[in-house]
């Protein structure tokens, strides 16, 4: 089924919107927007903002995304059952109204028969009075099975799609999610919309189904009433008049593109994000701006009032024909019925006997035309709305299919399980680099070094050389643009990047520490020890955090960020603490007491812990490569000396790299010093060799041992 979107994803020449071709470009400004909208018929541009004119075509250009995802929700949990079940329930449902018109209709001709003759067969009103019963009965009975199925298909649907989500969001790595982002953002509302689309989409089948059994409820009646031709094309007329009116109403043109130069505007917004998002909160509250923000937001607001602030790309501009077709329509509906009224009192008058058709039958045809009328409506409601939905799916499809920027290399590594414990050589070869992002700014180049294996390197040099991007590289989290880096003498891109990444273990600089307890945190360094209470705890003293970890009220068990927050009437401003009159106290409830604001160098120790968890503490360690990025930048001197002598000890064979400005005595038992200056290798070798050299790093060494004696 997955074929079927490859035609979807090809990519076309783009063609060029230019917003100063006038004849091509219509600019329309409305309150704070600008709407940009291609007037020139085109071939080849995105689709409009607006969808709805392209109901039909955008359903059909979906349709193989429709199908996998009908599939798809088949094979979540218990998926095929309720699917079936679903839909049976749904189209069984879809006849009960028409079934429920038709015994109408049948009470209505009885009461007729029995006002007339005064006689009534008996056994035909009870059989039709039942039925009416039965029909009624049936309609609710089945609205609450599916309303009660539906729930449950519901919730798994959104399980099943929302574990997927997650499974992508897990699997991209770092240039792909960086260019996925946004994409991945509004994709969680696309998941969601899986339902919606299904749902409606159901919805649809059931209302044509609906709409074949009014029509032939409708023909049954009119057999035989050619006097009523005409009240029924009347009813027709109408009906399609109210279809142009609608048209007329929602069918304008759609926008290409909406900007926004209103710095206005663009100001509140700014301010409505400083305040609700929490990363700004600090500085807000340290400058002592939340009044200031307060006051100049409710300024801007009062100079923006009665503009109009939201896009709206409905309704837009090109209505052209359209007012005057809107009008025609809704002038001409009344004329039309009242026509056709008309027309059928003359015919019941002309008729020499009696009236050629029945109340019952003309109430019949009214009810039917207007249900029909109805599902037409909803009929088209049902499409539209699954169209525009079909966006999401479509891009959620396509984001589940999105390959890595970051190839994945063949060759396992290290060929010999058992090398890895001799650490693992790495070779920079004319290495150049720019980050994806930014790619006219070479960050590292002709890079060229070697560190042997089990060798100890230090990467020293000034703010901004690039030392963090050259360990960046060892770990493959982006591919180089120029050279080759080599492991072991082959390239890490002919690598398997599962053995790679378990083959060395790495801390960043900016190290985060997950939203879990401490003991997950370092847990998390080694994942097949997990659990392991003894291993964790070897390795926080080795990383020098256990300590301060067990003088914390919940130890392991603290958190350092809590994913889970528990709430309190106190803690909820539009309530405040008062509640009956009383004053509360939650305090004995001990709400997110498990959260424990830790200091940079105790976070610091934590994240060295994960690295002691993952390189050193099991013996039998995959990792054969050690790199750590300034790991000792929050540290006291002291905790920085135990740490560096802790972990030469601790290495054995293994090759170590550090970043590092400040360090220490750790250079003069390095093998190879790199000194790193703009991007480039400016002195390399060992520490007696570049104190005589007295280039950069011998600066660089007697001003850190000047700080030292001063
Ligand atoms: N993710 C990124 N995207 C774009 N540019 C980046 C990124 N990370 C770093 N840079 C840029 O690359 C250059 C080298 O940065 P890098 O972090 O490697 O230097 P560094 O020597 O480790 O610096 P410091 O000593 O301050 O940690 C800098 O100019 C930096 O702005």
């Amino acid at each position: 089924m997955a074929k079927g979107t490859m035609e979807e994803k090809e990519e076309k020449p783009k063609v060029l919107f230019d917003p100063d071709d006038r004849s091509a470009v219509q600019v329309t400004k409305v309150g704070v927007w600008e709407y940009y909208e291609d007037i020139s018929g085109t071939k080849g541009f995105a689709p409009k903002i607006s969808l709805e004119s392209n109901a039909l075509t955008d359903l059909y250009r979906g349709r193989f995304f429709i199908m996998r995802m009908v599939y798809d929700i088949a094979l979540v949990e218990g998926g095929l059952f309720y699917l079936v079940s679903f839909l049976l329930l749904k189209l069984l449902s879809s006849f009960i109204p028409a079934l429920g018109l038709w015994y109408t209709s049948e009470f209505l001709k009885m009461v007729e028969v029995a006002m007339e003759e005064r006689k009534v067969d008996k056994d035909a009103l009870f059989r039709i009075g039942a039925g009416r019963v039965i029909t009624a009965f049936m309609q609710q009975v089945l609205l609450d099975s599916v309303t009660f199925l539906g729930d449950r298909f519901n919730r798994r649907v959104r399980d099943g799609f929302a574990l997927r989500h997650f499974q992508l969001s897990a699997r991209l790595d770092i240039p792909t999610y960086h260019d996925k982002l946004h994409q991945l953002h509004s994709l969680q509302y696309g998941y969601r919309s899986v339902w919606a689309v299904f749902e409606t989409a159901i919805s649809a089948i059931s209302t044509a189904v609906n709409l074949v059994a009014h029509t032939a409820v409708l023909y049954r009646v009119l057999n035989g009433h050619k006097e009523m031709r005409f009240l029924l094309i009347s009813g027709f007329v109408h009906i399609a008049l109210e279809v142009i009116t609608t048209i007329a109403e929602t069918d304008a043109q759609g926008v290409h593109a909406v900007k926004c130069n209103h710095d206005v505007y663009i100001h509140t917004r700014g301010l409505e994000d400083m305040i609700q998002d929490m990363d700004y909160r600090r500085e807000i509250v340290a400058s002592g701006l939340g009044s200031f923000i307060a006051h100049k937001y409710e300024q801007l607001m009062n100079s923006l009032l009665g503009v109009e602030l939201g896009v709206n790309t409905r309704n837009r501009h090109n209505m052209g024909w359209r007012p005057w077709l809107l009008r025609f329509s809704v002038y001409a509906r009344n004329p039309v019925d009242s026509l056709s009224q008309i027309y059928t009192c003359l015919q019941v008058v002309d008729s020499v006997s009696s009236a050629p058709f029945s109340l019952a039958t003309l109430q019949l045809v009214n009810s039917t035309v207007s249900a029909i009328s109805d599902k037409l409506f909803s009929l088209r409601s049902d499409l539209e709305s699954v169209s525009e939905r079909v966006q999401d799916i479509r891009e959620y499809y396509q984001l589940l299919e999105t390959p890595n920027k970051i190839a994945d290399g063949s060759i396992p590594f290290p060929e010999n399980q058992r090398d890895i414990s001799q650490g693992i050589s790495v070779e920079f070869k004319n290495v150049s680099f720019a980050y994806p992002h930014a790619p006219e700014k070479k960050v590292l180049e002709g890079v060229s070094f070697k560190i042997e294996q089990g060798q100890l390197c230090v990467i020293v040099g000034e703010n901004g050389s690039g030392k963090s991007t050259i360990l960046t590289l060892m770990t493959r989290i982006y591919d180089i643009t120029e050279g080759e880096i080599l492991l072991n003498g082959i390239d890490i891109r002919k690598l398997k990047l599962a053995d790679v990444r378990s083959a060395i273990s790495v801390l960043f600089q900016d190290y985060t520490l997950y939203p879990l307890s401490i003991a997950q945190n370092i847990g998390y360094g080694d994942i097949g020890n997990l659990e392991d209470t003894e291993k964790i705890q070897e390795a926080a003293k080795l990383g020098g955090a256990d300590e301060f970890i067990e003088a914390l009220p919940h130890k392991y068990g603290t958190y350092v960020d809590t994913p889970v927050w528990e709430y309190s009437t106190d803690s909820h401003p539009a309530r405040g603490s008062k509640f009956a009159d009383k004053d509360i106290d939650f305090s004995k409830l001990k709400l997110n007491d498990r959260r424990q604001d830790l200091s940079g160098g105790q976070k610091q120790r934590i994240a060295l812990s994960r690295t002691f968890m993952r390189s050193i503490v099991s013996s039998d360690s995959p990792v054969g490569l050690l790199l750590f990025d300034e790991p000792s930048a929050s540290l006291d001197p002291k905790a920085e000396n135990d740490l560096f002598t802790r972990l030469r000890d601790l290495r054995g064979s293994k090759t170590m790299v550090f970043s590092s400005h400040r360090f220490g005595k750790l250079t003069r038992h390095a093998d190879l010093i790199l000194y790193i200056s703009k991007g480039q290798v400016a002195e390399a070798g060992n520490h007696n060799q570049l104190l005589k050299q007295d280039g950069e790093y011998a600066k660089f060494w007697n001003l850190q041992v000047q700080d030292f004696l001063l």
